[in-house]
C-alpha cells in the first residue's frame, strides 16, 4: 500500500483488534508524532508507548489520565478573563491536541460554546490574522487554484467527510472578513465534532480566498489574505467549479457546507452544486429550519398554530429569505395554499417590504407580497406592516444591531397575546433588540430567542431562559445523518425533517422552552441526524446498506453507536 492509499492519514492508521477495539498504527515516531494534533496525547501517552514509539526520556515522568489532564486544562482556562484569550488557549489546544480539545469542550458545551462558536468566533474572524498559528484546513486562493488538485493531496486527511466552505463574503453579520473567514470554517467544524459526532479526522475547513472588497485589508501589512479586489461573474464561478472538481476527486464521500456566502453567491453557488455533490447551505436552509422549529414550539407554547400566524421577516439575504421560505413550507403542511400563505408571511429587505411591483434579485420574487394586498397600508416599512398585517411574529435576520424599537414591539403585542420576537442577528453587537427590553415592552408576555447566546431574564420576580436560535442546533445533525446516510444529495425534505425533529425534541424534554439548553446540542444532534436519515431514505437518495435495514430504535442506536468520543486511543505496532 502506498502513503496516498492508507486509510486515514499520512501519519497513521486506525485498527481494529480481535477484542473489538480501536487503535493506532503510527507511521512517524519520536518527537514528531507529538507534533501531529490527531496523535499527540501529551502527558497521557503511557510507559509502554513512550519505550516503543521513541518519546522515553521526551516528556514528563508523570503519566496522565484524560481525565485528569481536562481538570488541568480547565483550570489554566478558567484563569483567563477575556473571551479572545479564551478562544485562543482553546484554539492553541486544537492545533496542539484535538483529543484534549474536545474531551475539555465536550464536558463543558454551554460555557465553551460561546468562545468557540458564536459570538466570540466574530472577533476571531476580525482578528484572524494577528491569532493565526499553525496551519489547519485548506485555503484555495487567487494564487494557488491553478494547482488546486496538489493542494488538496497536500492535506494530510484521506477520508474526510464534511467540509465547511466559506467565500467569507458575508460572515454572520459582519460582512466581507476576507481570509479571517476561515475562522467561521473552523468553529462550525468544532461543533461538528462536540455536537454532531463526526471524528475530526473527517472535518476539513476550507477558506476560499477570492479576494476581499475591503480596501482595509488590502493596505493591512499584516492581513493575511491575498490582496486585490474579490472575484466576481464567470471568473468567481469557475474558482468555485475548480475548487468543487478538485474535492470530489480528492473526497469523493464528502459533503459540503456553504457558509456566510453573500446573497449575491449564497442561492447561485447552492442551486449550481446540489446535485453535483452533497450539499447545502447552512444560513439558507440551516437557519430556515432552526427558525421554523422554534416558531413551531412557541405556536405549542400559546396553544395555537402555525398557520394562525402572520410573519414578518425583517431581512432578505441568505438568512432571511431561508427563514421565509422554511416558515412558508411549515404552512404549506398546515394545508394553506399559496395565496394564503403570501397573505401571512411578509418579507423586507433594505428598501422595505418586498412587493411583487418592485425590482429585485429572482430568490425574492416568490416572497413578494402581491401589491394590492397591503394597498391600504400606511407604508411599506417595518413599523407599518407589522401594524397593518397584523403580524404576530416578528424574525430578525438584517444584520441590523437595534433596529427593532420599542414602538415595534409593542405594536407586535398589540396584536396578539404573546408575540413571538426573535431578534436571530449575530454576533451580540448585531441583534436587532435584546431579550430583556423586548420583555420589558411586553410585561414579560412576548416569546424570545435570539441568534446569539443570551443570559436569563429576570423581570418581576419571574425568570426567563432564552432560547437560542442558531443554526447549531441544525447543522451538525443534518451533516451526520447525511454522512450516516451516504446521501446522494441533500433534499429539500431531509432539511425540514430536521426542524420537525428539533421542534419534537425541545417538546418532549422541555415544554416549555422554544429551543433546547445548548448543554443538550449533542442529545437533539442525535434526533435530528435519525429523522434525517429517515427522509433521505424515504426521498431514496440514501446508499448506504446498512442504515436501510434499521428501523426504529435500532437506527438511534446505530447514530448513537457512530458518534466519535475524545478518547485517547492505544498505540500498537505491527
Ligand atoms: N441565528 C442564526 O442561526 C442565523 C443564521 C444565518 C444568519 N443570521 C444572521 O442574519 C444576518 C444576515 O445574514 P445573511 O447571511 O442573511 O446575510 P446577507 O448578506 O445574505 O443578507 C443581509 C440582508 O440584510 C438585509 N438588510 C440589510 N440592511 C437592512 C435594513 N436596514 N433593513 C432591512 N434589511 C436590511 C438585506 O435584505 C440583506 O439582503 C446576520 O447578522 C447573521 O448573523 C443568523
Ligand atoms: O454562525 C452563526 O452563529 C449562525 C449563522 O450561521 C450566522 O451566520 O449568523
Ligand atoms: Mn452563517
Amino acid at each position: 500500500m502506498t502513503r496516498r492509499e492508507l486509510p486515514l492519514t499520512d501519519h497513521y492508521d486506525v485498527k481494529r483488534g480481535e477484542d473489538g477495539h480501536r487503535y493506532i498504527v503510527p507511521l512517524i515516531r519520536g518527537f514528531n508524532l507529538t507534533r501531529i494534533p490527531l496523535l499527540n496525547k501529551g502527558t497521557a501517552f503511557t510507559a509502554e508507548e513512550r519505550e516503543l514509539l521513541g518519546l522515553d526520556g521526551l516528556l514528563a515522568p508523570q503519566v496522565d489520565s484524560l481525565e485528569v489532564l481536562v481538570e488541568r486544562l480547565y483550570g489554566d482556562y478558567s484563569k483567563l478573563d477575556d473571551p479572545m484569550r479564551r478562544h485562543t488557549f482553546l484554539r492553541n489546544l486544537q492545533d496542539r491536541n484535538e483529543v484534549q480539545f474536545y474531551a475539555l469542550l465536550s464536558r463543558h458545551v454551554e460555557e465553551m460554546l460561546p468562545i468557540v462558536y458564536t459570538p466570540t468566533v466574530g472577533e476571531a474572524v476580525k482578528r484572524f490574522s494577528q491569532i493565526y498559528r499553525y496551519p489547519r484546513g485548506l485555503t484555495i486562493s487567487t494564487q494557488n487554484v491553478a494547482r488546486a488538485r496538489q493542494a488538496l493531496a497536500n492535506v494530510p486527511l484521506n477520508d474526510v467527510r464534511i467540509i465547511v466552505a466559506t467565500d467569507s463574503s458575508a460572515i454572520l453579520g459582519i460582512g466581507d472578513q476576507g481570509f479571517g473567514g476561515m475562522a467561521i470554517s473552523i468553529g462550525k467544524l468544532s461543533l461538528y465534532t462536540v455536537a454532531g459526532g463526526v471524528g475530526p479526522d473527517k472535518t476539513l475547513p476550507v477558506e476560499l480566498d477570492v479576494g476581499t472588497g475591503r480596501q482595509d485589508l488590502r493596505d493591512d501589512p499584516h492581513y493575511l489574505g491575498v490582496k486585490h479586489e474579490r472575484l466576481t461573474g464567470e471568473a468567481y464561478l469557475q474558482f468555485v467549479d475548480t475548487f468543487v472538481e478538485a474535492t470530489l476527486e480528492r473526497y469523493p464521500k464528502a459533503i459540503i457546507q456553504w457558509e456566510d456566502f453573500s446573497k449575491d453567491a449564497a442561492f447561485e453557488v447552492l442551486h449550481r452544486y446540489r446535485r453535483v455533490v452533497p450539499s447545502f447551505n447552512d444560513d439558507i436552509q440551516g437557519t430556515g429550519a432552526v427558525v421554523l422549529a422554534g416558531v413551531l414550539n412557541a405556536c405549542r407554547v400559546k396553544g395555537e398554530r402555525l398557520a394562525e400566524q402572520v410573519v414578518v421577516v425583517h431581512g432578505a439575504g441568505a438568512g432571511g429569505a431561508g427563514v421565509a421560505a422554511a416558515i412558508r413550507e411549515g404552512m404549506r403542511r398546515e394545508g394553506l395554499d399559496d395565496a394564503a400563505i403570501s397573505a401571512r408571511v411578509f418579507v423586507l429587505d433594505s428598501r422595505g417590504l418586498l412587493t411583487d411591483d418592485r425590482d429585485m434579485e429572482p430568490y425574492k420574487r416568490e416572497l413578494a407580497t402581491p401589491r394590492e394586498l397591503a394597498a391600504g397600508w400606511s407604508g411599506t416599512d417595518l413599523l407599518s406592516v407589522i401594524r397593518d398585517a397584523k403580524a404576530t411574529v416578528l424574525l430578525g435576520l438584517s444584520g441590523q444591531g437595534g433596529i427593532f424599537s420599542e414602538e415595534m414591539v409593542r405594536a407586535a403585542a398589540a396584536n396578539t397575546e404573546r408575540p413571538m420576537v426573535f431578534p436571530l442577528s449575530n454576533p451580540t453587537a448585531n441583534t436587532e433588540a435584546l431579550p430583556e427590553d423586548i420583555l420589558r415592552w411586553t410585561d414579560g408576555k412576548a416569546l424570545v430567542a435570539t441568534g446569539s447566546p443570551f443570559a436569563p431574564v429576570t423581570q418581576a420576580g419571574q425568570t426567563y431562559e432564552i432560547g437560542q436560535g442558531n443554526n447549531a442546533f441544525i447543522f451538525p445533525g443534518l451533516g451526520f445523518g447525511a454522512i450516516l446516510a451516504r446521501v446522494r444529495e441533500i433534499t429539500d425534505g431531509m432539511v425540514t425533517a430536521a426542524a420537525y425533529a428539533l421542534a419534537a425534541y425541545t417538546e418532549a424534554h422541555h415544554p416549555t422552552r422554544l429551543y433546547p439548553p445548548v448543554a443538550e446540542l449533542s442529545k437533539a444532534s442525535v434526533e435530528v441526524a435519525v429523522a434525517v436519515i429517515r427522509q433521505a431514505l424515504a426521498d431514496g437518495v440514501a446508499t448506504e446498506f446498512e442504515v436501510r435495514r434499521l428501523s426504529g430504535e435500532e437506527l438511534r442506536a446505530f447514530v448513537e453507536r457512530k458518534f466519535w468520543q475524545p478518547k485517547h486511543l492505544p498505540f500498537r505496532l505491527e
